[in-house]
């Protein structure tokens, strides 16, 4: 599997945010975008997920055999709200993300499995508006474990984490690139990811290099 932009262009409103965005990333890797508030990184998160349509060029999934892959069912967007309802229980949340979103092969985690994995054995019964910021970031990433998807695209993933989280995070993201996963993830604080792909946002867009960072 793998995901490939093309000389994708980002524009909101009258400003063109980028130009010429390409990268590849296979299974097994992770692409992690940089750069300032107001740089592009959710503009540009949001239209590798679908959400917003890019001004021109073209971001596309191939699978192993090299057929075209539709996005929005072989992903997990994640963005800075934790889409999720304050009112349900936290395992009716993540039940009704694993309905939706769980693939035909059913594979995922069971919500118990997830909520363990992601270390808050315990609120399962509590409304998600009764958890604290990070325990609620940390559900949210609990919904990219219970409906296994091979590419995991991340915005800010870590706010609102303590550092403990943020090792959780890293070892959850691990996980799945060792299970033959993709990530693409923007972010203003070091994930604690090995050997990444960059690539700097900076309003004039710099090319992503090759692995090897540290991030
Ligand atoms: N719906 C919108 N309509 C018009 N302009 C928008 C819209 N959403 C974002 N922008 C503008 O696009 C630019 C890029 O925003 P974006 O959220 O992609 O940046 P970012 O790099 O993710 O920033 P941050 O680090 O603050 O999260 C900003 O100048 C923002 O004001």
């Amino acid at each position: 599997m793998r995901a490939t932009a093309t000389k994708l262009k980002g524009r909101r409103g009258d400003s063109v945010l980028f130009d010429d965005i390409s990268f590849s990333v296979g299974r097994g890797e992770a692409l992690v975008v940089t750069g300032p508030n107001g740089a592009g990184k959710s503009t540009l998160l949001r239209m590798l997920a679908g959400l917003l349509a890019a001004d021109s060029g073209s971001f596309t999934l191939q699978g192993d055999d090299g057929a075209d892959l539709p996005v929005a069912e072989f992903a997990h967007y994640l963005g800075h709200r934790n889409a999720m309802k304050r009112e349900l229980r936290v395992s009716e949340n993540l039940s009704f993300w694993q309905r939706f979103q769980r693939p035909e092969d059913g594979q995922g985690l069971s919500v118990d499995a997830a909520i363990e994995a992601v270390g808050l054995s315990g609120v399962a019964h509590l409304p998600f508006g009764y958890l604290s910021a990070g325990q609620q970031r940390r559900i949210a990433l609990a919904r990219l474990l219970v409906a296994r998807r091979p590419l995991w695209l991340l915005d800010e993933p870590t706010a609102a984490l303590d550092s403990r989280s943020d090792r959780l995070f890293a070892d959850l993201v691990h996980a799945h690139l060792a299970e033959g996963g993709l990530a693409i993830a923007a972010t203003h604080q070091p994930l604690g990811l090995d050997r990444v792909i960059p690539l700097e946002l900076t309003g004039i867009h710099r090319a992503a290099t090759g692995a090897g960072e540290v991030w």
